[in-house]
C-alpha cells in the first residue's frame, strides 16, 4: 500500500501531451527524486497528485485519499513547496505562517513552536516581522519550506527544494529532508539537480515525454557497479528523443 499511487496516469491540454501513462509507487519511509527534462510532465503529475489538476484517465491515490474527486482532503495530509511559489507580498513570514497554521487546524501555540524552531533552523529568526516584499528570494523560500512541513505531514511534495538557498542552508535543508523521510514519511522531490538527488534520495524516477522511462534504487551500496545517475539520466533521456524525433526516413525521404 504506497503512500503515493499514480497508476496509468493520464492529462493532456489540447493537442500536447503532458503525462501520457505515468506509473509509479512511493512508500513512506522514502525520500524520491523526480528527474526529467523541461517539458517532461513533472509539475503536471505534481499538479495532479495535490488536487490541483484533474487526470484525463488512470488513477493517482495519496495517503488512500484521491486527489481528483477529494481534492481538500488530500491537501489536509500533505504538505505541498510549489514551483516558484512565494509567500504574499502583503505579509509578514509570521502573519503568514499563522494564516497557514489556521487553515492546518494547528493550535496557535503549536504554530508559534513550529515557526521558532524553523526560523531558527533556516536563519530567518531577525526577518519574522518584515514583509515578504522586502525579503530576498532565497529569504521567501526558507518561509515556503516552513509553511510545506508546519503541520508535520506524512507526505510532502517539494518542487526545488534548494532553489535561491545558500550553500549552508541547502545542507541543513539536505539533511532534514533525510531524517524526515527516515521518520517513515514520504518525501517526493522534483528537482533538475541530478547530483542532489544522487546525495539524498533513496529512489529516483526519470521521466521523459510524460511517462516513468526508468527507476533507480540509491540505498547504501544498490547502485555499486552500475553508471552515474547522470549517465542513466542522459542515457535515457536521449533514448526517448532519438525515439520521438522525426528522421529523413519518418518524413518519407
Ligand atoms: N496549463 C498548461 N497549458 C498548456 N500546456 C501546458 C500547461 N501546463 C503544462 N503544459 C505543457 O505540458 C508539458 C509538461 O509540462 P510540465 O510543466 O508538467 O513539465 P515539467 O517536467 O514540470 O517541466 P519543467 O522541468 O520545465 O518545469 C509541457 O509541454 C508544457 O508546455
Amino acid at each position: 500500500m504506497g503512500a503515493i499511487r499514480v497508476d496509468g496516469l493520464q492529462k493532456s491540454y489540447g493537442s500536447v501531451e503532458a503525462v501520457a501513462g505515468m506509473e509509479f509507487t512511493v512508500e513512506r519511509g522514502e525520500l524520491y527524486g523526480f528527474l526529467g527534462p523541461n517539458g517532461a510532465g513533472k509539475t503536471t503529475t505534481i499538479r495532479t497528485l495535490t488536487g490541483q489538476v484533474r487526470p484525463d484517465a488512470g488513477t493517482v491515490r495519496v495517503l488512500e485519499t484521491d486527489p481528483a474527486t477529494e481534492p481538500l482532503e488530500t491537501r489536509r495530509k500533505v504538505g505541498i513547496l510549489p514551483e516558484q511559489g512565494s509567500p504574499p507580498s502583503f505579509l509578514t513570514p509570521r502573519e503568514y505562517l499563522e494564516f497557514v497554521g489556521e487553515v492546518r487546524d494547528l493550535s496557535a501555540d503549536r504554530v508559534a513552536d513550529q515557526t521558532a524552531a524553523w526560523a531558527e533552523r533556516l536563519g530567518f529568526e531577525s526577518k519574522l516581522e518584515t514583509l515578504h516584499t522586502d525579503l530576498s528570494r532565497g529569504q521567501q523560500q526558507k518561509v515556503m519550506i516552513t509553511q510545506a512541513f508546519i503541520h508535520e505531514p506524512d507526505v510532502v511534495f517539494i518542487d526545488e527544494p534548494l532553489a535561491n538557498l545558500d550553500p549552508l542552508v541547502q545542507e541543513q535543508v539536505k539533511r532534514f529532508l533525510v531524517s524526515y523521510a527516515a521518520g517513515d514519511n514520504a518525501v517526493f522531490v522534483s528537482t533538475h539537480n541530478i547530483d542532489v538527488a544522487e546525495e539524498i534520495c533513496t529512489r529516483v524516477g526519470i521521466v521523459a515525454d510524460g511517462q516513468l522511462v526508468t527507476e533507480r534504487s540509491l540505498d547504501d551500496g544498490a547502485d555499486e557497479g552500475e553508471g552515474s545517475l547522470l549517465e542513466l539520466f542522459l542515457e535515457r533521456v536521449e533514448a526517448e528523443e532519438t525515439r520521438d524525433t522525426p528522421t529523413l526516413e519518418h518524413l518519407g525521404s
